[in-house]
């Protein structure tokens, strides 16, 4: 039993380009409907689920006509731009057969460095998944070359798990999961089914490259694990055509290797607040405000602002003082400098008609805040 998928309650599921475009013959619609089935399933469970999905490039080299992954990048890009065509149609229809909605989400690498663009996309991924959809993600490949490619959609999936903290990355492939050694050059290679992930001895078992479809091989996929537990993340990688994979995971079963982060995803939020040397900008709390936030482990809200200094934007890390200019606590802020210098001092339920929006009734949500 393994309870990691089945108490995670957001989860990032990646599926490879072998699997979806079964080796390169043409987009699995069977496979694909298969795994939208189960994902409405975890849905139904109240999770919330984001697919990563590869196969552009597999897709388009069938629908164009190449027998062989061209060199050109143009051409590879003209690829990904056809086969997206073909990926988002199949997920639209294979998810609708259970009234699931989808939006496809195309994600470059300058997206996540940008910090707007990365608060952009995060907003809007949380967003479409309280509204009930299933966000499809792939890197934009028409516009970007190869010094700016996650290149490898495991090192998205990772990326995509930090940016909204999911609980779990579920990484399907074309093996049961991770061996001692490639499985295709040792049939003597034995399952690894539990592990540390950021454990050295994984990336000597996962050697190099992967199949001629797919990009990454293991060696990402065990990379991709240690980057998402940066983040708090659990990674199981398993074959994506065992039946009912994500949903026996969901139950509780262990099936292929699950890679463990050690710390949980609030320590690691609230580690990363804490190492950080500088913050954007502080908030002058009134004695009440201290006072919940240091005894009671409330949210802080606008009302117990007094004063601000400095400039920050949304979802910055800001220092909390109190009066006396002692620093009680940071935080991220889910409103701009601005927006607190208008707000403070005012109930949460004047938010909106001050600002004309809300992003909700707390400056800093307490599980965006750490004591000091
Ligand atoms: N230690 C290992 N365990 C399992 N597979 C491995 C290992 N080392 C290399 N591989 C290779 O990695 C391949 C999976 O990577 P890849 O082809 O990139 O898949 P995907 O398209 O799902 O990302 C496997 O088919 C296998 O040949
Ligand atoms: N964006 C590319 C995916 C790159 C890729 O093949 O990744 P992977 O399946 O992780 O080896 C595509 O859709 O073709």
């Amino acid at each position: 039993m393994n309870s990691v998928i089945q108490q995670a309650a957001r989860i990032i599921v990646k599926v490879g380009s072998s699997l979806v475009t079964d080796e390169g013959r043409g987009l699995d619609h069977g496979a694909i409907a298969r795994w939208a089935a189960q994902i409405a399933a975890l849905r139904a469970l109240g999770k919330e689920v984001v697919l990563v999905s590869s196969g552009a490039i597999a897709e388009g080299m069938l629908r164009l006509g190449f027998a062989a992954r061209p060199h050109d990048i143009h051409e590879l890009q003209a690829c990904a731009a056809c086969g997206q065509m073909g990926l988002a149609q199949i997920y639209e229809t294979s998810f609708q057969a259970h009234r699931v909605k989808t939006a496809q989400v195309l994600l470059t690498h300058a997206d996540l460095a940008d910090r707007e663009r990365y608060l952009n996309a995060r907003a809007t991924l949380t967003t479409l998944l309280r509204l009930g959809v299933v966000p499809i993600i792939n890197e934009n490949d028409t516009v970007v070359t190869d010094e700016i490619k996650f290149g490898d959609n495991d090192t998205l999936g990772a990326l995509v798990a930090n940016l909204i903290e999911a609980d779990a990355l579920v990484i399907l492939t074309d093996q049961r999961g991770l061996y001692s050694a490639d499985p295709r050059k040792d049939p003597a290679a034995k399952l690894i089914e539990q592990a540390q992930a950021g454990d050295d001895s994984l990336v000597a078992m996962a050697g190099g490259a992967g199949s001629s479809i797919g990009r990454g091989g293991m060696l990402t996929k065990v990379l991709a694990a240690r980057r998402a537990a940066r983040s708090g993340a659990h990674t199981v990688i398993a074959w994506g055509r065992e039946p009912d994979v994500l949903t026996r995971l969901a139950q509780g079963e262990a099936i292929g290797t699950q890679l463990n982060a050690s710390t949980t995803r609030l320590t690691a939020r609230r580690q990363w607040m804490v190492d950080h040397l500088h913050t954007a900008g502080e908030v002058v709390l009134d004695a009440g405000a201290v006072q919940k936030l240091t005894r009671e482990g409330k949210s802080l809200l606008p009302i117990g602002v007094i004063a601000v200094k400095g400039e920050f934007g949304r979802g910055q890390l800001i220092t909390c003082v109190s009066e006396a200019g002692l620093a009680v606590a940071r935080g991220l802020s889910s409103y701009t400098s601005s927006e607190v210098r208008r707000i403070m001092r005012h109930s949460s339920n004047e938010i909106e008609a001050i600002l004309g929006y809300i992003e909700g009734p707390e400056l800093v949500h307490r599980d965006n805040l750490v004591l000091l």
